[in-house]
């Protein structure tokens, strides 16, 4: 199973670690792969630096000097989940080109759209029991580092894996009417979710996720589930199918 961790879902150590530890309960039983954000710590290593963030649709537009700020903070957050985990590699798109991606559009600087996965280290290390703590700094094909989305990025390794899904996030899952969370939906469907797009119920940071999602299904993932990493217990009641909003083909 891949583990999609960023976000506000990481903002105190103690959640921090709290997720770890589920993480590590869940490997008793499978493979887990965990894909990290990290856009608060981002955001505060910016802003100490003085460089304004700007989004466009969802995607930091990412100069070179900010992409430089990138991929040291998440190089740094990296080793610590790893280290949370324990067990765990941390790695980088970098590493032995685990993630490789083109420029998206080159009006959002060095933003990445991924266009391969090397699954084979995954699953070397994987073999040799150890978590990979993947980080969503992807490689170009100019051997420069590239800022991906770590959604799409979740969802690009769990399709290259053929495995499922869990994207842990600050709500419970898609709610109909955000941000009320008794109308979260249990199962959306692709066409639930473009019309949610399209009649803006499904609205910022949870747009990337929802297509993710998709793209991990329509890669060879058996299962997507979008689920809140806020409360102890969430990440395996979620892989029960007990919690969030799976999304389905
Ligand atoms: N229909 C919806 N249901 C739940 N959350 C939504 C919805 N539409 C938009 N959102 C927003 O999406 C956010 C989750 O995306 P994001 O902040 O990017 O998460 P992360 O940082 O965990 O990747 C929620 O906190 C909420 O503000
Ligand atoms: C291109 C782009 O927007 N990259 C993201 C990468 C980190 C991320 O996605 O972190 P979360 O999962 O915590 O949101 C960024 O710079 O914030």
């Amino acid at each position: 199973m891949i583990v999609k961790y960023g976000g506000n879902a990481m903002k105190s150590l103690d959640l921090r670690r709290a997720v770890a530890a589920e993480i590590a309960a869940l490997r008793a039983g499978q493979t887990v792969v965990v894909v990290h954000g990290g856009g608060p710590v981002i955001e505060r290593e910016l802003a100490a630096r003085g460089i304004p963030s700007e989004f466009r649709a969802g995607l930091r537009v990412t100069t070179p000097e900010a992409m430089d700020v990138v991929e040291m903070a998440l190089c740094q957050l990296n080793k610590q989940l790893s280290q949370d985990v324990g067990r765990a590699v941390g790695l980088m798109g970098r590493d032995s080109e685990l993630l490789r991606a083109e420029v998206f559009d080159p009006t959002l600087g060095r933003v990445g759209r991924v266009t391969g996965v090397n699954a084979d280290v995954l699953r070397a290390l994987l073999g040799a029991g150890l978590t990979p703590v993947v980080g969503c700094v992807a490689v170009g094909p100019d051997g420069d580092a590239l800022n991906v989305n770590a959604d799409t990025a979740a969802g690009a390794v769990a399709g290259a894996l053929n495995e499922g899904i869990v994207f842990l996030t600050d709500v419970d899952g898609v709610y109909r009417t955000y941000p009320d969370p008794e109308s979260r939906a249990a199962h959306l469907t692709r066409a639930e979710v473009e019309g949610g797009i399209q009649d803006g119920w499904i609205a910022g940071g949870m747009i990337p996720k929802v297509r993710a999602a998709l793209d991990a299904l329509d890669r060879g993932a058996p299962f997507a589930v979008i689920a809140s990493g806020m409360h102890a217990g969430a990440l395996s009641a979620a892989a029960r199918g007990e919690a969030g909003t799976r999304i389905t083909p």
